[in-house]
């Protein structure tokens, strides 16, 4: 029907929500879930020039805004960078960044991807 276009799901899609679905899992304080506003964080927008954030990442996938999982992985690195950057080494924020990132990547490899191909398909 031309007025309700479902939103179909490319395959590409479908894996980097199953991948964020995971990380997120990895946030259970949703530290990363919203934007980092200045009123929570005095000079955020000063010091962080490329914000990032998991509700930012789901809207890129749902607009099909990621080519592949790379710029993907990007996304997910500037996220835990930019905690790092503007939180102090002695601050929960940077700390959970600290954690988060590894665990990210791991998610990543090559052997992670070979495991998931029939899940997602
Ligand atoms: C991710 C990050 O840098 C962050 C998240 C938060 C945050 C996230 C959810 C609720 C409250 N604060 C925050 N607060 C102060 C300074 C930095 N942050």
């Amino acid at each position: 029907c031309v007025l309700r276009k479902i939103a179909e799901r490319t395959p590409l899609q479908r894996l980097l929500e199953h991948l964020l679905r995971s990380m997120e899992k990895r946030d259970p304080q949703q530290f990363f879930a919203w934007p980092v506003t200045d009123s929570i964080a005095p000079g955020y927008s000063q010091i962080i020039t490329n914000p990032m954030d998991f509700s930012t990442i789901k809207q890129k996938i749902d607009d099909n805004s990621y080519q592949n999982l790379n710029e993907f992985v990007e996304d997910f690195k500037l996220m835990c960078d930019n905690a790092t950057t503007y939180n102090h080494p002695d601050t929960i924020y940077y700390k959970a960044a600290k954690k988060l990132l590894p665990v990210g990547l791991k998610m990543v490899t090559p052997e992670k991807l070979r495991q998931l191909r029939p899940v997602l398909t």
